[in-house]
């Protein structure tokens, strides 16, 4: 097996001994990316374009790129080329606009795994002007219907046999594939049946909204994202760069991650296509499924998360060919240097690059470019991607930090969403008056200009790379006769990475059990958001002015996990 040589066209990481490699003015705090875009690369400026438009516009052009696969459903391995998907893009934006009336500005509500399908329905909405929200089908019925009632949406797109998550909204459904029984409409058929027509011109201005995306942000319960056309086209502009950057142009991808969320959307659900490479697609992850993948499609990259890659290093191959793989991207939650030691140790022949972004940024803000640096760097998360500049924030003085300084991560770019909807005071603590997005993470930049992310500050339990906000558990909690008080704590899991805690202070006299409190959360979240420990305490500690000490808890925890060993 030969051993990965990357050719990098560009090296952010300059020779040692050369002044101001970090990026970071000292006059103004700022750190500014080492990275530019090039000619081929630049970020559209002009006003009146949509994600969709550019995508289509990014499109292979000549008959045979047409006849490109961009898509391989693994378990049914139906294909979809560029030219296919293009038209079926304009065949369903048609079917939408002329046959079910969405106009610019309406919300569609997208409640599908990953499917051939969810690619066509984005761009299809964004191509009509309007604007989407997506959701993890696991999410309860309530959880569905406030993110439908909190965007507005007026169009629910569904997979077959979620349909009775959105009885109570009243918004009309259509399906994601023909059912097996019934006469609802679906996307197939809009599909199938609409002749690609002259769509009016929408004309969305590039600071339109396109996406709402919910997230908890840095404390409480879930808000919706609002991110722009910008936003999008800024991510597929910077995603395309990275990818003419590792010549990654003819690898096939896997995909898993969830197209609901911002690095499964941006990846495959919108950028890849702007570079013309072939996704095997996961309706969801499984890891022998994962393995038959590689080997069956000679996959060369995986964007993954933590727990994948942990997976990857503790089982065997189980007899499948894996030395296709090239390059594994890990994103969503922390990664250990433990870990990336033991990866890179099992796949020299991959390169492993770690990043960092949040739904707030759409996506990627920092990214290793060359297996070089990411080797140079471990436990890092990559340089600033071109067009972004960061600050480090020091939480007491206010002061921007320099290199190897701690602070929380401020950043600044074409990506930084509008703000949470219809929530200025939430919109107001996170992107200060002069544009830059506190993300509630505790970094610092090297020397190098390499981002590593030290703690989180905000409160935010990272369970398989999913948010768990430990407020939206406590409030489940404190809904039960029988609890007093309650307070939610991340518990770090090898597998899981962190998995929810709580402590639960129960009424006098009761006898409430930790399997029954267990079961009480777990029917009111989605499976991710389950409390998985409790431990009763007789008050929960909190400050003179009521905030609960979570980090007194996190202590006390692994205290106790320490007497235990
Ligand atoms: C692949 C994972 C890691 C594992 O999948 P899994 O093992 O199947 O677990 P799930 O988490 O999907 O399933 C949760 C639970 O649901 C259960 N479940 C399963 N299907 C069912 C069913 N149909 N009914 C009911 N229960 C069920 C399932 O059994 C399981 O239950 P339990 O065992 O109790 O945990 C999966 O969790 C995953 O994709 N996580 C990634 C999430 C993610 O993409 N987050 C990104 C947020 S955005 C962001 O941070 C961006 C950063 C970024 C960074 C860098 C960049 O370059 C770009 C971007």
């Amino acid at each position: 097996m030969d051993t990965l040589e990357e050719v990098s066209p560009v090296s952010r990481f300059r020779p040692t001994g050369e002044k101001n490699t970090s990026g970071f003015d000292p006059q103004t705090g700022i750190y500014h990316s080492l990275l530019q875009l090039g000619t081929n690369n630049k970020i559209p400026t002009t006003p009146y374009l949509d994600t969709a438009t550019f995508v289509l516009s990014q499109f292979p052009k000549s008959d045979q790129a047409e006849s490109r696969v961009a898509l391989i459903d693994l378990a049914t391995n139906q294909r979809a080329t560029y030219g296919q998907l293009k038209r079926s893009i304009y065949s369903l934006a048609t079917g939408l606009h002329h046959g079910l009336g969405i106009r610019k500005g309406d919300v569609v509500f997208l409640l599908s795994p990953n499917s051939i399908l969810y690619p066509t329905i984005c761009l299809a909405v964004f191509l009509i002007g309007g604007v989407l929200t997506t959701a993890n089908p696991l999410n309860t019925k309530s959880e569905i219907t406030k993110q439908v009632l909190d965007s507005g949406a007026t169009l629910a797109v569904v997979a077959p046999g979620e349909e009775h998550k959105l009885v109570s909204t009243n918004v009309p459904i259509l399906l994601t594939s023909r059912p097996s029984s019934g006469d609802e409409l679906s996307v197939e058929e809009l599909i199938d049946g609409c002749e690609p027509m002259e769509l009016p011109e929408t004309r969305s201005a590039q600071s339109n909204t396109a996406a709402i995306l919910y997230s908890s942000g840095t404390t409480g319960v879930s808000k919706g994202v609002v991110l722009t056309h910008a936003n999008f086209i800024s991510v597929m502009t910077l995603l395309k760069w990275s990818v003419d950057n590792m010549s990654a142009n003819n690898d096939v991808f896997l995909c898993f991650i969830p197209m609901f969320h911002i690095y499964g959307l941006a990846f495959f659900g919108l950028g890849l296509f702007c570079s013309g490479t072939t996704t095997v697609l996961m309706k969801k992850y499984e890891f022998q499924g994962m393995l038959e993948a590689i080997h069956t499609h000679k996959v060369n990259n995986i964007p993954a998360v933590p727990p994948v890659i942990l997976s990857l290093v503790k089982h065997d191959g189980g007899g499948y060919d894996l030395s296709s793989l090239r390059r594994v991207g890990s994103g969503a939650a922390p990664l250990s240097k433990e870990l990336v030691d033991r990866f890179r140790a099992r796949f020299p022949w991959v390169a492993l690059r770690p990043g960092y972004g949040l739904t707030e940024s759409c996506g990627a803000a920092t990214l290793f470019v060359s297996n070089e640096e990411a080797k140079t760097h471990l436990a890092g998360s990559g340089g600033l991607l071109p067009s972004f500049c960061a600050k480090v924030v020091d939480f007491e003085t206010g002061v921007a930090m320099p290199p190897y300084k701690e602070g929380e991560l401020w950043l600044k770019g074409p990506t930084v969403m509008k703000g949470y909807l219809g929530n200025e005071e939430a919109t107001a603590a996170t992107i200060n008056s002069d544009g830059w997005l506190r993300t509630g993470d505790l970094c610092y930049f090297d020397e190098d200009g390499c981002l590593y992310v030290v703690d989180r500050i905000k409160e935010l339990i990272k369970h398989n790379g999913y948010q768990v906000a430990p407020a939206e558990l406590e409030a489940v909690l404190l809904s039960h006769p029988e609890i007093l008080d309650a307070a939610v704590i991340p518990l770090e899991d090898e597998e899981a990475g962190e998995i929810p805690m709580a402590y639960v202070v129960r009424a006098a006299g009761c006898q409430l059990s930790e399997d029954q409190v267990i079961k009480f959360v777990a029917s009111q979240v989605a499976p991710f958001k389950k409390v998985r420990k409790v431990s009763f305490i007789n008050e929960i500690p909190k400050s003179a002015a009521g905030k609960i000490l979570r980090k007194d808890l996190v202590a006390q925890s692994k205290q106790k996990l320490k007497s235990k060993l």
